[in-house]
C-alpha cells in the first residue's frame, strides 16, 4: 500500500458520494444523493423498487457517469481517476455473472489475472479464500454444478480477490432461498470484520437492513434517512424498522421482509 493510500484510509471514508444526480429522459433517478461509508462499516441502502439503487451502483462502479456530483473511492475520484477508484472496490451485481463452464478455481484465477495479480500472489490467496468460505471441496467443479447460494459465494470471493477496501453488494440475495440469503449476509459481515472492509449493501428487504450499522433509505431518487435503524424507529414512532420504512416511504408493499 502506498503512503497516499494509507493516508487516505486514515482520513477519508472508503466511499463518498456528494450531491450525485442522474436523469433518464424525464425520470430523475437520483437527485443530489450524498452518502459516505467508513472503513469497517456495514451500511444498508434500503429502497423499494425504482428507488434508484441500481442507478447509484452503476455510478459507483463506473458503468455510467453522473450528470452532476462526485463519487470518490478512498479519495480517488471516479470521473478523474477511474482505474485507481475501481481498483479499490469489489462488487457483486444483482444479475448472476459466474461463468458456468469454468471450474470455480479457474474462474477465480481468471479474475485475479484481470486484476493484474501475479500468480505467486493470487494462487495462495485464492486457496485461502476458498478454504475460508468453505468452497475448497468445490474448487474443481464447474459453476453450473454449484447451488445458487454457492455460486453467489464464489462471486463474493471473486469480488475480494484484489483485496478491495470497499465492497458493493447490489441486491445480491435476489433469487436465493432464505438459508442461502442468511449465509451470504453472515459471510459479508465476517469479511467486513476480518478485513476492515466498508460495505454498501443494497436491498429492498428490511430484515437484511436490520443487520447493518447504519441504514440509508432511498426513495424516488432521494435520501430520506441516513442513520441508525433505532433512531429511524424513534423518529417515526414505531417499534420496527419495517414499520418505520413503510411510514417513511408511504407504505410500499414490496418492503415486506421475505
Ligand atoms: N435505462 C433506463 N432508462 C430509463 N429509465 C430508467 C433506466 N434505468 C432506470 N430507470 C428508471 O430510474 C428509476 C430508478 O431505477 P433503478 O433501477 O435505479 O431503481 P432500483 O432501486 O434499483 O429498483 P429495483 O429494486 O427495481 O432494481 C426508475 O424510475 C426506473 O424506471
Amino acid at each position: 500500500m502506498s503512503g497516499d493510500d494509507a493516508a487516505a484510509m486514515n482520513s477519508a471514508p472508503v466511499l463518498r458520494c456528494h450531491e450525485v444526480s442522474k436523469r433518464y429522459g424525464r425520470t430523475q433517478a437520483l437527485d443530489r444523493v450524498s452518502l459516505a461509508v467508513a472503513a469497517g462499516e456495514m451500511v444498508a441502502l434500503l429502497g423499494p423498487n425504482g428507488a434508484g439503487k441500481s442507478t447509484l451502483f452503476q455510478l459507483l462502479t463506473g458503468l455510467f457517469v453522473a450528470d452532476s456530483g462526485s463519487v470518490e473511492v478512498l479519495g480517488a475520484d471516479m470521473r478523474r481517476e477511474p482505474v485507481r477508484a475501481l481498483s479499490r472496490l469489489g462488487v457483486v451485481f444483482q444479475q448472476p455473472a459466474l461463468d458456468l463452464n469454468l471450474s470455480v478455481r479457474a474462474s477465480l484465477r481468471f479474475h485475479a489475472d484481470l486484476h493484474g495479480l501475479p500468480g505467486a500472489v493470487s494462487r495462495p490467496r485464492i486457496e485461502a479464500l476458498l478454504a475460508r468460505f468453505g468452497l475448497a471441496d468445490l474448487a474443481r467443479k464447474p459453476g453450473r454444478e454449484l447451488s445458487g447460494g454457492n455460486r453467489r459465494k464464489v462471486e463474493l470471493v471473486r469480488a475480494l480477490i484484489h483485496e478491495p477496501r470497499l465492497l458493493l453488494m447490489d441486491e445480491a440475495t435476489v433469487g436465493l432461498d432464505p438459508g442461502s440469503r442468511a449465509q451470504l449476509l453472515e459471510d459479508v459481515l465476517q469479511a467486513r470484520s476480518e478485513h476492515g472492509l466498508g460495505v454498501l449493501w443494497a436491498t429492498h428487504l428490511v430484515d437484511e437492513a436490520e443487520r447493518a450499522q447504519r441504514v440509508i433509505v432511498l426513495h424516488k431518487g432521494h435520501v430520506l434517512w441516513d442513520g441508525e435503524a433505532r433512531a429511524l424507529c424513534a423518529q417515526e414512532g414505531v417499534p420496527t424498522l419495517q414499520g418505520a420504512f413503510l411510514k417513511l416511504t408511504g407504505g410500499q408493499k414490496n418492503a415486506m421482509a421475505a
